[in-house]
């Protein structure tokens, strides 16, 4: 496993209200790597976020951000993190270079054009580098925010749901934002409860409820590993009631019974397509067409968050 950039061991914070919002979570990030954490609203997402960036104190616990204790080594440890809020916070009349360069500021680094320079490029936002934030889109203004979040060269960077409220082409166009960020060596540690996003986007999957990580993995072994195939069988003739020398098979008939839909792992190996086929066969069930879908991480996340969701 690559190096970790976040190490997390044992965190948990009740809130002063008694409200536990965190539960003995474990949880390392590797370093270059895009990590989505998925979880429902209230799961604790943000007071995770919050407390590597020393905005939330944890009660138990630990955790490590760039090498340094995010509590007993804060500035160091915030040094290594740039932050992208949930709101949009910029301040309307300021131009774009300035207020990104005045966050470097706020590190106390020491001027450097050519880094500003440089994010802007790659956030598209040079050309509007000389107009006031309320001169930009909603779009664009989220991009200043994670300008200014990387003006003073952070290690790590924590996307708080990066496209909350954003139309589609944005969302897209955002994704491509982040991943060149991977490409220039950033870690980006994202929010979202767009399960599409974090298929998209992320290198790997936490799935956090009720303030407990449930899960972490590869986004693709998360897909092939829980994804259910479902293959639909399109009739010749629709059936009432799917025949009695098929009730072995998981199956189900959709479509006003123009379709038979089998539901199989493809993980497992055998798949049993091939036998399905000619026991249909044997069944004098004639069909005209198949096709095959998985199951889409929406799925997977709904069957295992359940009803909490
Ligand atoms: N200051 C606070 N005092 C008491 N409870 C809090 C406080 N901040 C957050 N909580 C509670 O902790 C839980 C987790 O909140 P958090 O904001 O971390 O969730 P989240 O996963 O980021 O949710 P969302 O997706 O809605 O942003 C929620 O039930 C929330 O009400």
């Amino acid at each position: 496993m690559a190096e970790p950039v976040i190490e997390i061991r044992g965190l948990s914070k009740t809130y002063e209200s008694g409200f536990k919002a965190l539960e003995n979570v474990d949880l390392d990030i590797k370093r270059g790597e895009i990590f989505a954490l998925l979880g429902p609203n209230g799961a604790g997402k943000t007071t995770l976020i919050n407390i590597l960036c020393g905005i939330v104190n944890p009660t138990g616990g630990s955790a490590r951000a760039g090498g340094f204790d995010v509590i007993r080594e804060f500035r160091a440890a915030r040094e290594k993190i740039g932050l992208v809020p949930q709101e949009l916070t910029v301040e309307p009349f300021t131009k774009v270079w300035s207020t990104v360069a005045f966050s470097r500021g706020l590190f106390g680094k020491p001027k450097n054009n050519a880094h500003i320079e440089r994010v802007l490029k790659d956030l598209s936002l040079w050309d509007k580098r000389k107009n006031a934030t309320r001169e930009l889109s909603g779009g664009m203004k989220r991009r200043v925010m994670i300008a200014k979040a990387l003006s003073h060269e952070p290690e790590i960077l924590f996307l708080d749901e990066p496209t909350a409220g954003v139309d589609v082409e944005l969302r897209r166009s955002m994704w491509n934002v982040v991943r060149g960020l991977r490409e220039h060596g950033v870690t980006i540690v994202l929010t979202t409860h767009y399960l599409e996003e974090a298929e998209q986007m992320a290198d790997r999957i936490g799935v956090i409820q009720n303030g407990e990580i449930r899960l972490v993995d590869e986004t693709a072994a998360l897909m092939t590993q829980l994804g259910e195939k479902r293959l639909a069988v399109v009739l010749a003739e629709p059936l009432e009631r799917v025949p009695d020398a098929l009730a072995d098979y998981d199956l189900r008939l959709a479509e006003e019974g123009r379709r038979l839909v089998y539901t199989y792992n493809a993980a497992t190996g055998t798949t049993g397509v091939k036998q399905l086929f000619h026991d249909l066969d044997a069944a004098g069930v004639a069909f005209v067409d198949v096709d095959t879908e998985q199951s889409s991480l929406e799925e997977i996340f709904v069957n295992l968050v359940g009803a909490d969701r």
